[in-house]
């Protein structure tokens, strides 16, 4: 109930134990806070498909260079670009959806981001804001997974919450914000922090209360 600290509210992550058993994978649960919920997960994806994710991206970065990411954004400083299906992202998307217990109708598809030395992304909701026309059909939930190991840098942080989770490799980090309680969804505010050496890639799948795309 809104208001009442002492009722928890309802997620919609309900995977219970230590593992996720998905049609394909079987995910690891390595750590968890509660209230907002995020929880850091492990052997998300394999080496070969994190690297295929990276593969296929860049090419299409490079390509989207001269294009509308390029316009200059204060607030993210990486580049990104949606992913093309494919047989791999297809694959992926539905790990995913059974991760996040949502339809993958529901989502943005999946985005992928590099960050060079110095590039960040400043501390942000994944929702919209009520005033926007988006809110309409608003986001509810996030998974970003880690794509390769940072050499230093590029945590993602949780400032409200005082945690930071380091990039790995295959993991991920899920979190939600569809609580009745407002201030448990403003408590995910995050950050990506800048990446001091090395690359960061990570893909992103944000999902929608209500199916945003034909699946
Ligand atoms: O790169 C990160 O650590 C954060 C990315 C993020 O917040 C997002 O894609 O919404
Ligand atoms: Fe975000």
């Amino acid at each position: 109930m809104a208001g009442n600290t002492t009722d928890k509210e309802q997620t919609i992550f309900e995977h219970a134990g230590n593992t996720i058993k998905t049609e394909d994978r079987e995910i690891r649960i390595l750590a968890k806070y509660e209230e907002p919920l995020v929880v850091l997960l492990g052997n998300v994806l394999s080496d070969e498909e994190c690297d295929e994710l990276i593969e296929h991206s860049r090419e299409r970065l490079q390509r989207s260079k001269i294009g509308e990411d390029h316009v200059v954004n204060q607030i993210r400083t990486s580049s990104g670009v949606f992913c093309e299906e494919n047989e791999t992202v297809t694959r992926i998307e539905k790990r995913i959806s059974q991760i996040m217990n949502i339809p993958i109708g529901h989502g943005d598809g999946l985005q992928v981001l590099l960050y060079t030395p110095g590039q960040e992304y400043l501390p942000h909701f994944d929702f919209f804001a009520q005033t926007s026309r988006a809110s309409n059909n608003n986001r509810i939930s996030t998974l970003l997974l880690y794509l390769n190991d940072v050499e230093e840098g590029g945590q993602t942080e949780f400032p409200m919450l005082n945690l930071s989770v380091f990039p790995n490799k295959g993991m991920a980090v899920y979190f939600e914000y569809f609580y009745d309680n407002h201030e448990l969804n403003e408590f995910t505010l995050h950050a990506g922090t800048p990446v001091i050496k090395g690359e960061k890639w990570v893909a992103t799948m944000w999902m929608r209360r209500q199916a945003h795309r034909l699946s």
